[in-house]
């Protein structure tokens, strides 16, 4: 673009605010000799820059006063809890396997590692039911911390992960309907209050599933009704359900699988990969082996309440001394 001396000074101004901004300007020539200016920029930035500017003066701009800060407080774990919505109806509709179905599962843990490929500074996920918790690490600055975006963004992904990989999990069994999640964001300051966290959601997992359990236990195998076994059920210890369990069905609870007794934490893990490629070496083919590091999402079905995981992984926390 050509411009007339006087109109090249009045967008100098303009042209250094488009240069704080980052939007290329690619050239700014003065040439005096031919009483005019040369200026060659991105037209389309100019533009854009135009109308953002004059948006800047709109007597609408006040409303974004309105917005209010949720930054969360720094060096924080940021916890982000999943829950599905209204699912004791959805796992009905799309008859899930009483009291576990693991197509059901397996799709929860599959959205929640889709969550963590895509979203930054995951460093452990922990799952159970229809609900997935994913923690950031303290020193994480996504979306500068502020806590309704990292809450949106995990729901988002995870919701429509589930519905992307319901096929794989389901087959030709139809998704009826679109699945929705509720997501809250949590603080934790310190290793201690993160593992109490997680230690309350896995004891949550074991309470549930040995009621459970016991309780799909007295209705499909037991014949006896919703109510009845409600009924059953009342005032009794975990003792109680066990040996209601062994003397009555037969089933060692111990036995159980872990990933229903124990949930599924997904923690980053470098595993080594091995390929063979052909070269050449003075002109003859041969075969070399080699070995890349990389760093991939793992399930892993355990009690994540004692000391031993967080041994066998200290690179998840950072140490803090508590
Ligand atoms: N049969 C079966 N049901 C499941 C399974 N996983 C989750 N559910 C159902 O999902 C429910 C999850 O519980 P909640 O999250 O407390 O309840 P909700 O119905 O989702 O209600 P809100 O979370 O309050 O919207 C369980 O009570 C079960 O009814 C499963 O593997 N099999
Ligand atoms: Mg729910
Ligand atoms: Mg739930």
């Amino acid at each position: 673009m050509i411009l007339g001396t006087h109109d090249a000074h009045c967008l100098k101004p303009m042209f250094r605010n488009l240069t704080l901004l980052r939007v290329p300007v690619l050239n700014f020539i003065e040439c005096p000799d031919r009483g005019a200016e040369v200026v060659k920029c991105n037209l389309q930035a100019l533009a854009s820059f135009c109308t953002s500017s004059v948006m800047a003066k709109s007597k609408y701009e006040y409303v974004r006063n309105f917005e209010t800060d949720d930054t969360c407080l720094r060096n924080c774990y940021i916890v982000v809890r999943l829950d599905g919505r209204n699912f004791h109806k959805f796992a009905e509709q799309h008859n899930f396997a009483k009291p576990n179905d693991d197509r059901a599962l397996g799709l929860m843990t599959r959205s929640a590692r889709s969550v963590m490929e895509e979203l930054e500074d995951i460093i452990i996920a922990y799952g159970q039911s229809d609900e997935f918790s994913f923690i950031f690490k303290r020193s994480s600055n996504w979306f500068k911390r502020r806590a309704s975006k990292l809450m949106t963004h995990v729901a988002s992904q995870f919701s429509s992960s589930y519905v992307f990989y319901w096929r794989e999990y389901f087959g030709e069994q139809p998704l009826l309907h679109p699945p929705g999640f509720d997501g809250r964001v949590v603080l934790y300051p310190s290793n201690r209050n993160l593992r109490d966290y997680l230690s309350w959601r896995q004891a949550d997992c074991h309470i549930n599933n040995l009621y459970n359990t016991v309780f799909w236990s007295l209705v499909l195998k037991g014949g006896l009704s919703t109510i009845q076994a409600e009924d059953k059920l009342k005032g009794t210890l975990a003792a109680d359900k066990n040996e209601i369990l062994f003397s009555e069905f037969n089933i060692n609870y111990n036995k159980e699988p872990l990933i229903h007794r124990k949930g599924t934490s997904l923690i980053w893990e470098k595993i080594d990969e091995t390929t063979t490629k052909q070269i050449k070496v003075l002109n003859e083919e041969k075969e070399v082996t080699v070995t890349k590091s990389r760093k991939r999402v793992t399930a892993h079905h355990c009690d994540i309440i004692g000391d031993q995981f967080w041994k066998e992984h200290p690179e998840i926390l950072e140490d803090d001394g508590c």
